[in-house]
């Protein structure tokens, strides 16, 4: 490829996605240090989430969806107070935040009527006892608005030209591709779908005049079946995603309060280093095991365009972040894949050697899980018994994290919370006509995360001598089918313990502590591990 055409794949666009607790926290530093800064070379869109002043549990999204359970529950006055507090909050930080008189008064007149908006909408809810996906989308909606239109406006305080999109209405006319079989609801979230959703937003920016930032609302909807029921929460991740697909951008930045992403949790373990890349794959393992760095459903939009993502910090914006990328496949603009054949001649001496210096990526722990075990009664066969014990799940909306099963007795490590109580208990209870069934509750999930545990001979045997050698019982085992997991279930209580050993002992010491156990199989010939080798010569 020529030079001309590398350039003319360089769009000038990056999508700069900042979530709840973020805006809520560091929103000056946002618009000054980093939409403003980056505006000076590039063109920048913004993605925001709903605001969350401390924790996102405490933020506007579980807000709107408390009112929206309150006025179900025909509870009018303290829908009508959660909404309140909604108002309150956003209007007080218009007021701290916002310099020019009539910026703060329109965003103070905006703000009231979004929160009308829903309010009336929620009254309707209260009277009938029940609320569609769709209203509870429209609902959810409330909270990208507010904290855009913030943005927008703090934007227009400091000199950035920036506009309002409001992305909330996009899907209502896309088209549908005929000659596919899929319902409704599948068809949502597939290839045609994201690719016309793309488009849309590309053409909603492209109508702004150059140099104007585009502050898009991170919720995208209503999508058939709803945002939270086909997506979940975390969604506005997937709407830069997509964003930086239709823009064909050169990066995709998600920026968090922490400097990327860390071979394990910085507040849980001490000695957690910053990792300079990951794969998308085990950016995704490590969200789904309580490393919640970005949503799974990202990475597929982004790398399928060779767009890489960058995770870095609003508190220090010059930090390099982690890239997520795959290591076999060439970026955007660029000829070769991040690891180029390698002459012989420029090889340094201990190249081989290195080679073994290949070590899981992370380890990461999830919360919340309690292990539900059915031994089954035998009154049905036994492919009747998965059945019925997955349709029972399903019908509960019960997410399995593991399961391990024999033919009559399955072990499954569900997420469980005080807030889901009345539903797990009606999913045991239903459970009991399987066959009988025991509940552990107070466990953790610890795992290992790694592409290189595909070719690493005894990780998995060091895990749980590291963890033996600690006197911690293991609950439950269980290896993810596409083998850069090892998981196992622990008591809550011995989760720190468990991350700093395993984390010490085989992804900092991993050879003088187990050993020599870690070996590689015939098939380990791949590159030097930059990332990894970057980690071992800092020792
Ligand atoms: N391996 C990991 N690397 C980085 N952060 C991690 C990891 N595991 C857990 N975390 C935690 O995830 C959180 C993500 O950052 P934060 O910006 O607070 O999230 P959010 O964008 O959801 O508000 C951090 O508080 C961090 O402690
Ligand atoms: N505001 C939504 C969507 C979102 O993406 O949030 P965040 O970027 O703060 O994870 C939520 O809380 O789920």
């Amino acid at each position: 490829m020529s030079s001309a055409s590398l350039s003319s794949l360089n769009s000038g666009w990056i999508v700069q996605k900042f979530g709840g607790t973020s805006v809520g926290k560091f929103s000056k530093e946002i618009a000054i240090n980093i939409v403003k800064k980056y505006n000076e070379n590039n063109s920048i869109a913004v993605v925001c989430s709903a605001r969350s002043t401390q924790t996102k549990s405490e933020g506007t999204t579980t807000r709107l969806l408390l009112s929206a359970e309150l006025a179900i529950d025909d509870k009018e006055e303290e829908f009508k107070n959660t909404l309140k507090l909604i108002k309150d909050d956003h209007i007080k930080n218009a007021n701290l935040n916002i310099n020019d008189k009539s910026l703060r008064d329109d965003l103070i007149d905006d703000t009231i009527n979004e929160i009308n908006e829903v309010e009336r909408l929620l009254d309707a809810c209260c009277i009938i006892g029940e609320i569609s996906p769709k209203s509870l989308d429209t609902i959810m909606s409330c909270g990208e608005k507010l904290s855009c239109l913030f943005m927008t406006a703090l934007l227009n305080d400091n000199n950035v030209n920036a506009k309002y999109i409001n992305l909330s209405n996009i899907i209502n006319d896309l088209d549908y591709d005929n000659n596919s079989n899929l319902t409704n609801n599948e068809r949502s979230l597939d290839p045609f779908f994201y690719k016309q959703l793309s488009k849309k937003i590309a053409d909603e920016i492209n109508k702004l005049d150059y140099g104007i930032v585009p502050v898009l609302t991170g919720f995208f909807g209503p999508v058939p079946g709803g945002l939270l029921n086909s997506v979940g929460r975390g969604y506005t991740d997937l709407c830069a995603a997509v964003c930086a697909v239709g823009l064909f951008a050169n990066e995709l930045q998600i920026w968090k309060e922490v400097d990327g992403i860390f071979t394990a949790d910085p507040r849980k373990v001490k000695s957690a280093r910053l990792l300079k890349s990951v794969t998308p794959d085990e950016a995704a393992e490590l969200t789904y095991y309580g490393s919640e760095v970005i949503h799974p459903f990202t990475m597929e939009q982004v790398i399928n365009a060779r767009i890489p993502i960058r995770i870095k910090n609003v508190i220090n914006p010059n930090g390099e972040g982690t890239i997520i990328y795959p290591d076999n496949i060439s970026k955007k603009g660029e000829l070769t894949p991040p690891h180029p054949p390698v002459s012989l001649d420029t090889l340094p001496k201990d190249y081989f050697n290195k080679q073994k210096l290949k070590i899981p990526t992370a380890v990461t722990a999830k919360s919340d899980i309690s292990v539900v075990n059915i031994h089954s009664n035998k009154k049905t066969l036994s492919h009747g018994f998965l059945a019925n014990v997955f349709g029972t799940l399903d019908k509960h909306k019960t997410v399995v994290d593991l399961i391990s099963t024999s033919e009559v007795h399955v072990s499954m490590a569900v997420n469980y919370t005080k807030e889901r109580r009345k539903s797990f208990i009606m999913v045991i209870e239903e459970l009991k006509k399987y066959g009988a069934v025991d509940v552990t509750y107070d466990l953790s999930i610890v795992s290992l995360v790694g592409i290189h545990m595909k070719q690493l001979i005894g990780t998995a045997g060091s895990m749980f001598k590291i963890l033996a050698d600690e006197q911690i019982n293991i609950e439950m085992i269980s290896q993810g089918a596409n083998e850069i997991n090892i998981s196992c279930v622990i008591s809550k209580d011995n989760v720190i313990k468990a991350l700093n050993a395993l984390h010490d002992k085989l992804l900092l010491h991993p050879f003088q502590n187990t050993n020599k156990c870690l070996s590689f199989s015939n098939d380990s010939n791949g590159p030097i591990d930059h990332r990894i080798e970057e980690l071992r010569l800092s020792e």
